[in-house]
């Protein structure tokens, strides 16, 4: 039911119909997988090991490259700091922005394992470009110019954020709640999920029934995220999903986040507007949408984020 959808032959001869699923899986669910998109394998196979390494580090070693309440990027861990920073998850997790270059905060990226930090470069340029193939897609697919949803999500600075997060699930005692990362929809652009090929538990929401994703080899799962629906004007949907533990296994996802410069305002397209196609979204910036709508509520909101900006 939920599409893996197979991109060799998306720049030739293939690309009508393979744009053709990937805008009718955006439209109907704004979830799909995808394989053969670009990313090497290897390359797949390291950034889960280096974070994986990482987090079976000491919790002392690990705390040097924490978090603090002024900044986001860094180590988190369960409990870390009560109330404020709803982000953190019942497990532990880390944070790091890729692009633009000049937030980067590579000092908190670990020293070990050595690969870590060389690792994660080499794959901020690699996501990045897979990002705005589907990007572009979904551009043409409305009509318009094959850039518009990056130069949109980019806005005046011209760079987009790119940031990664690392979701480590340890496994979960009986008796408790399996749910470890609450219903939410992502709120930037488009997300890359790469998946804990062992421990499968990213759970999508669809027609109220919540369905198991099974990692596709090899495969990304790719979310559509708040921006990307309302600059489509409710044409591609965000979809609802959450995150579960293992009893038996550590889990470990690890999200590419493809996401809007804060300053940037998204608001429907205006070429998607018209009499009979009115703006079903209010213009927010990023930043007010990241800061004063999704992390308020915090995760485990489902969709009412984007409820909010509804015209
Ligand atoms: O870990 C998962 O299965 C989902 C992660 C997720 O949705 C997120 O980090 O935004
Ligand atoms: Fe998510």
């Amino acid at each position: 039911m939920v599409p893996v959808i197979d991109l060799a032959g998306l720049e030739g001869l293939g690309r009508a119909a393979i744009a053709k699923e990937i805008v009718r899986a955006s439209e109907l669910f704004g979830f799909f997988q995808v394989v053969n998109h670009g990313v090497s394998p290897n390359l797949m196979n390291k950034v889960r090991s280096v974070s994986r390494d990482f987090f079976h580090l000491s919790h002392e070693e690990k705390s040097g490259y924490a978090k603090t309440p002024e900044n986001v990027q860094g180590y988190g861990y369960r409990n870390m700091d009560s109330g404020e920073n709803k982000l953190t998850l019942a497990a532990n997790d880390y944070f790091y922005f890729l692009i633009p270059v000049s937030r980067r905060r590579e000092d908190l990226w670990p020293r070990n394992p050595p690969e870590f930090r060389e690792t994660m470069r080499q794959y901020a340029t690699e996501a990045r470009v897979l990002a705005e193939r589907l990007l572009d897609v979904m551009s043409e697919a409305l009509g318009l110019s094959q850039t518009i949803l990056r130069e949109k999500l980019a806005g005046p600075s011209g760079e987009p954020v790119n940031t990664i997060r690392a979701n480590f699930y340890v496994p979960v005692q009986s008796g408790d709640d399996l749910v470890a990362l609450g219903t939410h929809s992502d709120p930037g652009g488009i997300t890359l999920l790469l998946q804990d090929d062992e421990a499968p538990g990213t759970q999508i929401k669809i027609n109220d029934q919540w369905i198991t994703v099974q990692p596709a080899s090899n495969g990304f799962c790719v979310n559509v995220g708040d921006q990307i629906e309302i600059l489509s004007n409710g044409r591609y949907k965000s979809i609802e999903h959450r995150g579960l533990g293992d009893r038996d296994r550590e889990r470990i996802t690890i999200p590419f986040f493809y996401n809007p410069a804060f300053e940037s305002i998204i608001a429907p397209l205006d070429e998607l507007v018209d009499e009979s196609h009115p703006a079903l979204y209010a213009p927010a910036s990023y930043e007010h949408y990241f800061f004063n709508v999704f992390m308020k509520r915090g995760v485990g909101a489902g969709k009412q984020y984007i409820q909010e900006t509804r015209v």
